[in-house]
């Protein structure tokens, strides 16, 4: 993008022919601080997705920050406005279904950490989706406690309410484990490029080898309205503790460590050395579980049965059958949104025609005051409802 600020002399002008320049090329601009954020047109990266571009007005430098988060697709319009300081909402024109609502984390909690692990710029989309969706729930311990044969027992009971978080790893397949049912196994390279491009949600060196858990692989249980179970280690429950993901955190112990080596060698799926390294690391993992306050609750794996009744208990379904969860409702279509009003934490938005008329049903009113989670996955939260324009108040709605 080429903009001409040559015969500027001071802020206020750059701004000025700034907001001209962006109206031309149907490009959204947003003043936080002393930065500008362009969001429009493509990122031109292999997947289209729509471009973000920030111009620091004191030094007159353009800036591409590294964009994570699940990216929009690019469109031919959309309407941006700043929603607090920490992040832009972006409403997309003739969208389709469950793809209208969009967020910019451009100064959160999340986009602070990642710049500073990057030394960059750094800003984050995530996709707004109605309601909250069900809890997910981290299971965490060291190799051989039993996690997984606890998780199995919970699918096979609970087969609608639950869903597997297929994480991503370098290390080989064991003889019977299926790529995309046990894990997506991974060249390291590809797995390597996929997490500097911001496709996980958190990511480890565990045994040797790379696991992470996608965002997708989060998001494709939560959409479908079930309650995710993620199988990951310490590291990557703390890495998710921080995070917007609002899980429950469980960590799974042996009864000794004794017990722990024979389940580990009793599995027959690690060499001896193998075998080693996972117990060298359970110590640690032990240590690191049962004190760092990480964990919602710890739960001691003796008898496998009696285990899964207390696992059963800490997520509420003692005694109860399988039953599924209530599908989040998705933001339904928006054809050719044409104004945004704005009042405190609500939008008016009308897309039948440019003037808001009495008994016109082509407005609704888009409520963000309750977010939660937000980038790298969804923000959830939102609440949408039809309204005649007439009928809500609208008293205090500025047009945006
Ligand atoms: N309570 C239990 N008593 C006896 N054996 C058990 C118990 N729970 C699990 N096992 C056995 O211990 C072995 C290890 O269990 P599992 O594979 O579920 O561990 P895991 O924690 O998922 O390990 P990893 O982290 O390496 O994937 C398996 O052979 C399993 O059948
Ligand atoms: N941080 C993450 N840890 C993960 C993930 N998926 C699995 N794991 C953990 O790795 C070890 C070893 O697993 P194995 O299948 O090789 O026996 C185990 O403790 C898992 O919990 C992940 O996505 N992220």
């Amino acid at each position: 993008m080429e903009v001409n600020f040559l015969n500027c002399k001071n802020q206020g002008e750059i701004q000025g022919v700034f907001e001209d320049e962006m109206k031309e090329k149907e490009q959204n601009s947003i003043t936080i601080g002393r930065k500008i954020y362009v969001v429009g047109g493509s990122d031109g990266g292999a997947t289209l997705s729509i471009g973000v571009q920030i111009f620091d007005t004191l030094t007159g430098i353009w800036e591409v920050p590294v964009i994570l988060g699940t990216k929009p697709a690019i469109c031919k319009c959309q309407s941006s406005v700043l929603l607090n300081q920490d992040r832009i909402l972006m409403v997309k024109k003739d969208s389709v279904r469950d793809d209208c609502i969009w967020f910019l984390e451009v100064d959160t909690p999340f986009t602070q950490e990642q710049k500073k692990l990057l030394q960059t710029e750094v800003v984050a989309w995530s996709k707004g989706v109605k309601g909250v969706g069900p809890q997910p729930v981290i299971i965490s311990g060291p190799s051989g406690v039993g996690k997984g044969t606890l998780i199995s027992k919970l699918m096979n009971e609970f087969p609608s309410m639950f869903g597997f978080s297929v994480s991503h790893t370098t290390r080989a397949p064991r003889e019977k484990e299926k790529h995309g049912i046990h894990y997506h196994f991974t060249e390291r390279s590809v797995m390597e490029k996929d997490i500097r491009d911001g496709k996980f949600l958190e990511s480890a060196f565990v045994h040797g080898n790379i696991y992470g858990t996608s965002i997708e692989a989060v998001e494709l249980v939560t959409d479908a309205g079930k309650r995710c179970i993620l199988d990951i280690d310490v590291q990557g429950a703390r890495s998710v503790r921080a995070s917007s993901l609002e899980a429950k955190f469980i960590f799974i112990c042996p009864p000794s460590f004794e017990e722990l080596e024979k389940r580990l060698r009793a599995r027959g799926t690690e060499t001896e050395e193998q075998v080693q390294k996972r117990l060298r690391n359970a110590r640690a993992e032990l240590n690191d579980g049962k004190s760092s306050g990480l964990f919602d609750h710890i739960l001691v794996n003796d008898d496998l049965n009696t285990c899964y009744e207390n696992l059963k208990k800490l997520l509420d379904l003692d005694g109860s059958t399988d039953s599924t969860y209530q599908s989040p409702s998705e933001v339904s279509e928006l054809p050719g949104v044409l104004s945004m009003l704005k009042a405190d934490r609500k939008f008016l938005i009308n897309y039948g025609t440019n003037d808001v008329q009495k008994g016109s049903n082509n407005s609704f009113v888009l409520d963000v005051s309750s977010l939660k989670g937000g980038a790298p996955g969804r923000t959830r939260g939102l609440n949408i409802y039809a309204v005649d324009p007439f009928e809500e108040n609208l008293y205090g709605l500025n047009q945006i």
